[in-house]
């Protein structure tokens, strides 16, 4: 059997409170999920159930409380260095341009600076904005800035990527175009990744697998849907098919309990 890409076993989180609780707050417990080489897997769950947690604790950012984490067969201490991230918030750095942004991880790995500007302008090109490499992040749209994140972050090579509701922030015409573009380099050089969303829709639009996590304290997986659509995908038209509507209909029976749970949470806590 082959191992897999990132296995996160039996990992759960509890944080230390500051009100000195002593049992602190168990964000998610007792969680197993393993990516193979290649699969694209999303999370999705009520807000606040843990969906960002695990994602920290796969990215090594966060070291579980119990249980463990193993990329391709290794237990993961420290970073994780076989895996790129792209978060929800802006990450590019204001004072580089475009170019600079893209260049930057292949120069902190000592990259020649021939050899990182010559790769950076070709993933420039790939993302579509070869015209815009000399443009400052302030100079850029929101969905440009998104395109050089995911340069930035496919520029390494990496075997694993990791995205945390990377394109939340983006109008829908332009969200739809990211995941398509997503959805075309994953296809082109096909890695493993852990994909993070609260969007059911697309979750299951660019997926191999959705997973379901519960609504916190203590989230948990309660459900897990393997999508069958056939790729290539376009995010747009997949959704309109029956078998993507039959699925949605299906995963949205487990998700609503936990959003409904969720939801009665904060307002409790409110
Ligand atoms: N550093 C921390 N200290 C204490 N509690 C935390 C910490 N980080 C997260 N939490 C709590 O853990 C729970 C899970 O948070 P997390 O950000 O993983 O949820 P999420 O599912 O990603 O949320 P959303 O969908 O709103 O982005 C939340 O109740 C949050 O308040």
């Amino acid at each position: 059997m082959s191992v897999p890409a990132l296995s996160l076993d039996g990992v759960s989180c509890t944080f230390v409170a500051r009100d000195g609780d002593a049992a602190g707050y168990t964000a998610v417990r007792d969680v197993s999920l393993a990516i193979e080489a290649g699969e694209f897997v999303s999370v999705v769950g009520p807000t606040g159930c843990g969906k960002s947690t695990l994602l920290n604790m796969a990215a090594g950012l966060l070291a579980p409380s119990t249980g463990g984490v193993r990329v391709f067969g290794e237990p993961l201490a420290g970073l994780n260095r076989r895996a790129g991230y792209m978060f929800q918030a802006e990450s590019l750095m204001p004072w580089r341009t475009a170019l600079g942004n893209v260049m930057a991880g292949l120069s902190f790995r000592g990259a020649r600076d021939a050899d990182a500007r010559a790769l950076a302008n070709e993933w420039l090109q790939r993302v579509g904005l070869a015209a815009f490499a000399d443009r400052y992040p302030h100079q850029l749209s929101g969905g440009m800035r998104k395109r050089v994140s995911l340069a930035q972050v496919l520029v390494l090579d990496p075997d694993i990527i990791l995205m945390d509701e990377p394109f939340s922030a983006l109008d829908i015409q332009t969200r739809q175009l990211m995941e398509n573009e997503v959805l075309a380099l994953w296809g082109a050089k096909k890695k493993a990744v852990l994909f993070i969303t609260h969007d059911l829709d697309e979750a299951i639009a660019m997926s191999d697998r959705v997973v379901i996590l519960s609504a916190g304290p203590g989230s948990r997986v309660v459900g897990e849907f393997r999508v069958d659509l056939e790729r290539p995908r376009d995010v747009a038209e997949v959704r309109t098919t029956p078998s993507f509507v039959e699925l949605h209909k299906a995963i949205w029976d487990v998700l609503r309990e936990e959003v409904l749970a969720g939801y009665q949470q904060q307002l409790a806590k409110a």
